[in-house]
């Protein structure tokens, strides 16, 4: 008996885009056929319309562009079975989150997801009604059972699957990354089939999507948990498996792939790549010709600048060096030499004219006071509107430089730093600044050294440091993951030892006051286990106070 070949196709949807996703799914058909005579093509979950496509998903003429475009692809699997993601809306107006059949140029089955994640990003059952059976298909002489994304992370979906006599589990999904879900992913299909004994296809998506980003790393696993497949992350690509009958022909499995077990990035290389994505398809699938950012000789927008240059290539990036008197010599040897090492254009504009201009339409209003909050805002905003300005002309996003220490208590000016349409660090915390620094010049050395080992300032009056007006970052780094992350109290933080009571209060209060700056930040590439913006939704107008008991 021969071996059908299962492809999983890795692909990189843009959400909203029917017509372009019809488009990739079909050169990714023909391609799956022609290099390895595919008998059956799995996507991933909401193909059609990208993930997540969030209010589109409440337009009728999304549906009608998604109904024609599954009848076109239909007639392209007379010899293949095709399986992709697309919702649907029933007579009632019911609209269901879907993993299609389709096969002999029909629509074969249809699928209606179970389990509907409404946490952290999620938000799935403002759009879908749950699914409430399963869905197997007998094809090659075996039963095929469908699921969808949250579904494998819940027994019951594949256990009614199970009770349909499916022998296969087939996974659409559209897993965001953090840091350590690829190794979350393993666990909970080991974990399924540790309970049903059947082989699972686990069919991810890629690219950037707004704040989330998805890292691919499809996988395939036995029925006795074995890797059997491993995919790329952050990258497309198309990825065969056989399917093994044993000497009965009744227990199918999951055999080998002949695309050797890829190695999936640890740590900051893991980090930086999907920094690195997430600007990508931000920049590109916006239509955006380039980048620039404000380029200071501080570590933030180096390591901003190293990222874009990755992601995009240094002919698409320049940077603007814009020194004030408080500007050391050194900041800008600095930011001039980094541009040099990596190639982007390096413009300068020196914004003392514009100060004292603003300063001397001031002065009549507001005095002769003293240099204070006022005039540092200034100076970062006279950068922002120049930032701006070049943008304008040149269609180039401006990037943002802000971390996520810097968002979590309020360190940056509305209006000023905070300009920009993208904001790559934004859920990176100022000690990973330094770690992914560090990580990006043991590879090649394109940040100076001085740039990382300097300590941090804003420059914005003399000799200021960035420790003269916020804790050590360590310490502010251990307060922040412990009250936006694990949701820690006060008290739980000082048994824990992380700082002093008074340290301890005063940034968790700047953390509660500053959510409405935080509202009115860029969006940034999810990283970590908890994100400002849709994995965070507090109050901004809000009485409540969190202090030691
Ligand atoms: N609840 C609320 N809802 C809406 N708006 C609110 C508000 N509370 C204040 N505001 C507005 O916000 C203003 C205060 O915010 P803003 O003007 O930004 O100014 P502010 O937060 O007072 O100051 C900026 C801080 O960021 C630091 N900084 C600036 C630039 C770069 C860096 C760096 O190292 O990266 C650090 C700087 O040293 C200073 O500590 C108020 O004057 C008011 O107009
Ligand atoms: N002299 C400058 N020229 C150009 N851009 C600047 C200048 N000063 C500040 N900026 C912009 O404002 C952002 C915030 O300034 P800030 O000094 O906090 O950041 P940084 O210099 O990158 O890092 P660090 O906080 O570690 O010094 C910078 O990342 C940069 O984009
Ligand atoms: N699209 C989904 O259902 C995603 C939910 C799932 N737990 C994940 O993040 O992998």
């Amino acid at each position: 008996m021969s071996h059908p070949v299962i492809v999983m196709a890795q692909i990189n949807p843009l959400v909203g885009d029917i017509v372009g996703n019809e488009q990739l799914i079909l050169e990714t058909i023909a391609q799956a056929k022609k290099q390895y005579q595919a008998n059956m093509v799995v996507f991933p979950e909401l193909t059609l319309t990208g993930y997540p496509p969030e209010d589109l998903l409440l337009r009728d003429g999304l549906y009608l562009q998604v109904n024609a475009a599954l009848i076109r692809i239909a007639q392209h699997t007379q010899d293949c079975a095709v399986i992709l993601g697309a919702p649907w809306c029933d007579e009632s107006g019911q609209r269901f989150n879907g993993a299609i059949w389709l096969e002999g140029g029909q629509l074969v089955a249809r699928y209606a997801k179970q389990v509907l994640p409404n946490y952290s990003v999620f938000d799935e059952q403002r759009y879908f009604t749950s699914g409430t059976e399963p869905c197997v298909v007998a094809w090659q002489g075996i039963k095929v059972g469908l699921v969808v994304c949250e579904d494998i992370w819940h027994p019951e979906p594949i256990a009614s699957a199970q009770q349909a006599d499916a022998q296969l589990i087939v996974a659409l999904n559209a897993s965001p990354f953090n840091a350590d879900k690829h190794e979350d992913r393993l666990a909970v299909v080991r974990a399924r089939i540790a309970e049903a004994g059947l082989p699972i296809l686990y069919v991810n998506q890629i690219g950037g999507q707004d704040e989330l980003v998805f890292d691919g790393a499809s996988f395939a696993m036995s029925a006795k948990g074995e890797l059997v497949c491993q995919a790329d992350a952050f990258v497309s690509g198309l990825y065969p498996i056989k399917l093994d009958y044993n000497a009965n022909h009744s227990q199918p499995d999951l055999g080998g792939s002949h695309h050797p077990l890829a190695q999936i990035p640890k740590d900051e290389a893991r980090v930086y790549q999907a920094l690195q994505l997430g600007i990508r398809d931000y920049v590109l699938k916006n239509g955006f010709k380039g980048v620039l950012l404000g380029l200071s000789g501080g570590i933030d927008s180096a390591l901003t600048l190293a990222l874009a240059v990755d992601a995009l290539g240094a002919e698409r990036v320049t940077a603007v060096m814009m020194p004030f008197h408080y500007t050391a010599q050194m900041s800008i040897d600095d930011a001039q030499e980094q541009a040099q090492l990596l190639g982007v254009t390096f413009e300068q504009v020196a914004i003392a004219p514009v100060y004292d201009a603003f300063d001397q339409l001031l002065t009549p209003i507001l005095g002769d006071a003293p240099a204070d909050i006022t005039a540092e805002n200034l100076q970062a905003r006279i950068r922002g509107t120049l930032l701006m300005a070049l943008s304008n002309r040149y269609g180039a996003l401006v990037l943002a430089t802000s971390n996520k220490s810097e968002s979590a208590v309020g360190y940056s000016t509305l209006y000023g730093d905070m300009v920009g349409g993208f904001s790559p660090l934004k859920d990176v915390p100022k000690t990973w600044v330094y770690r992914l620094a560090r990580y990006r010049n043991s590879l090649t050395e394109v940040i100076p050294e001085r740039v990382i080992t300097r300590p941090p300032s804003a420059e914005l009056r003399p000799d200021q440091c960035d420790q003269d007006s916020l804790p050590d970052y360590d310490m502010l780094d251990q307060i922040i993951a412990a009250y936006v992350e694990q949701d820690w109290s006060p008290s739980e933080m000082l048994a824990a030892n992380l700082a002093d009571a008074a340290t301890i209060e005063r940034v968790v209060s700047m953390i509660q006051r500053n959510e409405y700056k935080r509202r009115q930040a860029a969006p940034g590439v999810k990283v970590s286990i908890r994100a400002f913006g849709r994995d965070r939704r507090y109050p901004i107008t809000s009485g409540y106070e969190e202090k030691l008991e």
